[in-house]
């Protein structure tokens, strides 16, 4: 059988796969978009979430899709959880379209789903985003901002639902996306090679270990990912009842307003990304520290700039509003309702203790997932890393 390299053993690159499994948290997001070096695994990371996801199914999949519109009706939904966008798709290949055939055969119109029918309830990858038209581009953001596929065509109008969890990538040496799109991308992630030379030995040990057997390998990663997907099940049924309390309200508001965003989409990106992460690390609430790690996500691709500055720059002005923001600490906000494991043995995951300039989502989420291993029953102490 072919196996998929698991997400789990990915070494380090904690922000992008946290990234990743908040775009699952809440699609409403509106994707990731990956910029950074080639063959620091990016499609790895993807490739493996999808796996994930498959095996696991921690989130809602239906099995089939309601048409609505000119051809009422239901379409099967088959095929993988990751849907990759090749670079030469054409808009009806993208949308949907008119079944030809069925015309001339049958004198019938019926309607072909296309790719964003495919993606619903997965992953859509679109690798080299930036060298997709332009017009191609604003299809899948639209799609993936409202989660409903609209085909006005040929004096045809169908519309379905269209959820999925937009990831897309790029390399700006290559070619920029838009202002006005990278405005519509939920999070950007810059990625780069590790050069920790220790977490270097071990990509290659790891990758090599997987070619030689990936049966015994992806065996040994399995306690991992089920425990990366007990998270994301239980985050996207705690989701909706993450409180958002008054001080991280008003440091969002703050942060965006300061880095002179425009309109008020990254507020609402903002809000949605710490929402998201506190369900991830099992917080009844949004805190100073979860709306400061989203901040690195949200608010670099969106801060007005005037096309000189490269990344690096904006994410480095973006530290500075985050190290100013709140009067220069944390949104306090009362300890609520937590309530240790019956263990006691896991912290207080709504520690609201202020992280001077705040820590990064990657390290939050996956020291909360280092803790839980250590105390989940099924997982054997020695599992890897
Ligand atoms: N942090 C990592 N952990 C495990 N494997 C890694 C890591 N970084 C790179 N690799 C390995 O490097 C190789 C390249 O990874 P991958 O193809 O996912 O990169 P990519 O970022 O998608 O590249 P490209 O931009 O060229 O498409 C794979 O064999 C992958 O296993």
């Amino acid at each position: 059988m072919y196996r998929v390299y698991p997400f789990s053993a990915l070494v380090g690159q904690e922000d992008l796969k946290t990234a990743l499994l908040l775009c699952a948290v809440d699609p409403g997001i509106g994707g990731l978009l990956i910029q950074g070096d080639k063959g620091t695994a990016k499609t790895t990371a993807v490739r493996g979430l999808a796996a994930l996801l498959e095996e696991y199914r921690p989130l809602p999949r239906e099995e089939s899709l309601v048409l609505e519109g000119d051809m009422p009706g239901s379409v099967p939904l088959r095929g993988s959880i990751l849907t990759e966008l090749p670079l030469n798709a054409t808009e009806d290949r993208i949308t949907g379209s008119i079944h030809l055939e069925s015309i001339l055969k049958e004198g019938t119109r019926r309607f072909e789903p296309g790719l964003l029918a495919q993606a619903h309830g997965g992953i859509l990858y679109v690798d080299e985003v930036n060298l997709l038209e332009s017009h191609l581009v604003d299809i899948l953001l639209d799609a993936a901002a409202t989660g409903i596929n609209r085909v006005e065509r040929e004096g045809i109008s169908i519309s379905h639902p269209s959820q999925f969890i937009l990831v897309g990538t790029m390399n700006p040496e290559e070619g920029d996306l838009r202002p006005q799109f990278l405005d519509r991308f939920g999070f950007t992630i810059f990625i780069s090679g590790l050069h920790d030379l220790e977490e270097r030995k071990e990509i290659v040990s790891r990758r090599l270990d997987f070619d030689a057997d990936p049966e015994g390998f992806c065996d040994r990663w399995l306690e991992d990912d089920a425990l990366t997907a007990e998270m994301l099940r239980k985050a996207r049924e705690n989701l909706t009842d993450i409180e958002v309390p008054e001080s991280s309200r008003h440091l969002i508001a703050e942060l965006c307003s300061r880095a002179g965003v425009m309109g008020h989409r990254a507020d609402i990106t903002l809000t949605r990304g710490a929402r998201a992460l506190a369900a991830l690390v099992e917080a009844p609430a949004v805190t100073g520290n979860h709306v400061k790690a989203m901040a690195r996500f949200v608010l670099p691709h969106r801060i007005p700039h005037s096309g000189v500055e490269g990344f690096k720059d904006l994410a480095d002005r973006t530290e500075q509003l985050i190290g100013g923001a709140g009067g220069g600490g944390s949104a306090q906000v009362e300890t609520g309702s937590f309530v240790p494991g019956d263990d006691g043995s896991l912290d207080d995951p709504y520690d609201n203790t202020e992280i001077p300039g705040g820590a990064a989502a990657g390290s939050l989420v996956f020291d909360h997932f280092k803790k839980k291993r250590r105390t989940s029953p099924g997982i054997p102490q020695g599992s890897p890393k």
